[in-house]
Order: structure tokens, then C-alpha cells, then sequence
């Protein structure tokens, strides 16, 4: 319970009793119920309550954290059945996720105070429990896994999506799925920074930009390698090495208390030396957890601070239109006095 105590007290600083939770990775997070797109959570000052419908009863049961009461219940009944139970409370919406139909059929059923919320589960989220550490370093060590059995395949002749399936295969293979469609993208397609994988037939001398990860149990992983297949051109080459300085320079520097912005900073200064400013199109990294993108965000200008617990990724990129481009990414948690790499898929060098 002890999530739902930590959510009460931040309701209690906003004034707020209760909160109906829609979103589902929050809806995971705190009731533990792995289908969490069938399921909302009630939490109240006296309960904490998992509404999910018929097809959930056993697996509801089973997955719910100790203190979480569950109901079957279609989504109306729901909160028909809900309505005497929060009478006159103010109530925190998710407005991130909630739909304004959904609003509306709250509206006509509860008579309550809505306040929409932003971040207060995602908050709580931000920092990682052991066995939330766990997990993820689970799922990044099978796609490391994964990535060393393709490897190998990445050379020319080959397409990139013949790439991205056999890590799909590897990932289901070991009872993973992908976090997100796979990423290859060689040659000039390397400028596209999400270029999912295409029919593209992979040439000597390109770079491949390789980005995905593993979902496993709910948590994901996030890592990139762009790998030289044959010799690419001196150009691609000094990308590639600027991005991998700015990289490693941005790895050292993690630790608890650093400002996130400037965190970016120090790999934007470093592009920006090679003359490559514009080429880094995108932030330096975000945080990951049960959802792939979430919260620190390693932007520029990011006042959020880093914090032990703190799973992120570390990647930055320079891309130009019709040469390629260059990604490098790794999975770092922050811990108490910096800093541990969980990635582990070895990176090039490129002389
Ligand atoms: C569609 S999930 C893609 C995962 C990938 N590893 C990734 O995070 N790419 C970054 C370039 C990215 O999308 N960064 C976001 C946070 C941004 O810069 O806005």
C-alpha cells in the first residue's frame, strides 16, 4: 500500500481526496493488474478499488497488489456501483488521458468536484523500486541478448526489415515483445531519426542505425547501435565519433542532482564543437520504465533533476539529409553516487 499512501499525500497537497485513474500504465503501477487497458483504479481516503469486467476476474485476483480490492464490473456498472462512495469528494481526473466522452459519462453519474491532474502518478513513478530495477535490467539484458544473435546479420544484401524481424522473433522467443516498432535504418535512411525498418537492401559501406527494446513483464528497455558494415566514407566516419564522444561524455557525467538540462547540455556542446548542432534534431534522452518514454526529460532547458532510482536513456544523434546519420543510446540507471550502464551490447569504433 505503500504507493496509494504515497498518492494520497500528494492528493492531500492539492487539495484533493480522491483520484479515478485512467491511464494505464499508472492503473498498473498502483494496482498491479497486467491488462491495465480494461481496468481503471478508484483510490479514496478508506479504499483503493480495481474495477475491471469478466474476462479479468481470475488474472484481476491474481495480479492485485496487497490492499487493492477488486470489482467485476462492466465500465457503467462501474461507476454506477461507485457513486455513493465518493458523494461530495473532489475528485483528480487523469487530463492527460481521460476522454472528454469518458468525462462526460463521470459527469452524469458522480456528483463530485472534478479536478483535472497532471503528473502525480507519473511523479511517483519517476523513481524506481529495486524490484522495478529489476525488471527493467531483465529486459535490457535479453535485448542485449537478442541484438549479439543478430548482429551477425547485419551486412549488405540484407534488408533492414529482415533485421528488425529477426530481433521481433528474438525478443518472442524469449517470452519478450518489442517496446516499440524496431528501428533500422542504413544508409542515407540513417538522417531519419525514427526511420522504422524499410525494404531498404543494406550496402557496404553504410551505418545502421539499429533502435529498439524489450518489453518484458511490463517494463521496457530502450538502447541504440548504429554498426559500419564495410568502410563507410570519412564524413560518416567523423559522425560517428562525434556522436560517440558526445555519448560517453554523457554517460560519465550522470549523477543524483544534476539538472537534466544540463545534462544535455554537455552532449549538445560537444556536437555543436564538431559543427554538428542542427544534426542533433532531437532531446539527449528520457526516463523509461513501464512506459518507453516517460518522465526525467533530458531536454534542453529540463529543470527536473536526476535522483537515484532514475532509469534513462543516454542518446544522442546527428542526422543529414542525403549522407545518414548516427545514433548512439544507452540505458543508465542513477544510483546513489552516479551512475550504472545497463546496457551492455559492446558499441563500435570506428578508426
Ligand atoms: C517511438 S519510441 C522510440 C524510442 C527511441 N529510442 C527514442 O527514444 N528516440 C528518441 C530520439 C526520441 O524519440 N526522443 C524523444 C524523447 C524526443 O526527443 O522528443
Amino acid at each position: 500500500m505503500e504507493k496509494i499512501e504515497q498518492l494520497r499525500a500528494a492528493l492531500a497537497r492539492r487539495g484533493l481526496q480522491a483520484l479515478w485513474v485512467s491511464d494505464p500504465a499508472n492503473v498498473r503501477y498502483l494496482s498491479g493488474f497486467t491488462h491495465p487497458d480494461d481496468g481503471r483504479l478508484l483510490v479514496t481516503p478508506g479504499a483503493a478499488v480495481l474495477y475491471t469486467d469478466g474476462r479479468y476476474t481470475v488474472q484481476a485476483q491474481e495480479d492485485a497488489l496487497p490492499g487493492i480490492e477488486v470489482v467485476i464490473a462492466r465500465p457503467l456498472e462501474a461507476i454506477e456501483g461507485a457513486a455513493p462512495a465518493v458523494a461530495g469528494m473532489k475528485m483528480g481526473v487523469e487530463g492527460a488521458h481521460l476522454t472528454v466522452s469518458a468525462l462526460e459519462r463521470l459527469k452524469e453519474r458522480w456528483q463530485v468536484q472534478f479536478h483535472p491532474v497532471e503528473g502525480l502518478v507519473e511523479e511517483l513513478r519517476l523513481h524506481k523500486s529495486a524490484d522495478e530495477v529489476a525488471g527493467i535490467r531483465a529486459a535490457q539484458a535479453l535485448a542485449d541478448r537478442v541484438f549479439a544473435e543478430v548482429r551477425p546479420q547485419i551486412r549488405a544484401g540484407v534488408r533492414e526489415l529482415d533485421i528488425a524481424m529477426a530481433l521481433e522473433q528474438g525478443l518472442r522467443q524469449a517470452g519478450a515483445t518489442s517496446a516499440f516498432d524496431v528501428i533500422v535504418a542504413s544508409g542515407v535512411r540513417g538522417a531519419l531519426p525514427h526511420g522504422t525498418a524499410s525494404d531498404r537492401v543494406i550496402e557496404d559501406g553504410d551505418l545502421v542505425t539499429v533502435d529498439f527494446g524489450a518489453n518484458l513483464n511490463g517494463y521496457n528497455s530502450d538502447m541504440t547501435r548504429t554498426v559500419a558494415v564495410g568502410q563507410p566514407a570519412d564524413e560518416l566516419k567523423r559522425l560517428y565519433n562525434a556522436v560517440l564522444e558526445a555519448e560517453e561524455a554523457a554517460v560519465r557525467a550522470v549523477r543524483p542532482g544534476l539538472k537534466a538540462g544540463d545534462l544535455d547540455a554537455v552532449a549538445r556542446d560537444i556536437l555543436a564543437g564538431h559543427g554538428l548542432a542542427e544534426a542533433f534534431a532531437h532531446s539527449l534522452g528520457h526516463g523509461v520504465g513501464l512506459v518507453v518514454h516517460e518522465g526525467p526529460r533530458l531536454a534542453q532547458g529540463s529543470e527536473d533533476v536526476l535522483a537515484p532510482g532514475m532509469v534513462i536513456t543516454i542518446e544522442p544523434g546527428a542526422y543529414v539529409p542525403g549522407l545518414g546519420g548516427v545514433r548512439i543510446e544507452d540505458l543508465v540507471l542513477v544510483t546513489e553516487d552516479g551512475y550504472e550502464v545497463l546496457s551492455h551490447s559492446p558499441r563500435e569504433t570506428l578508426a
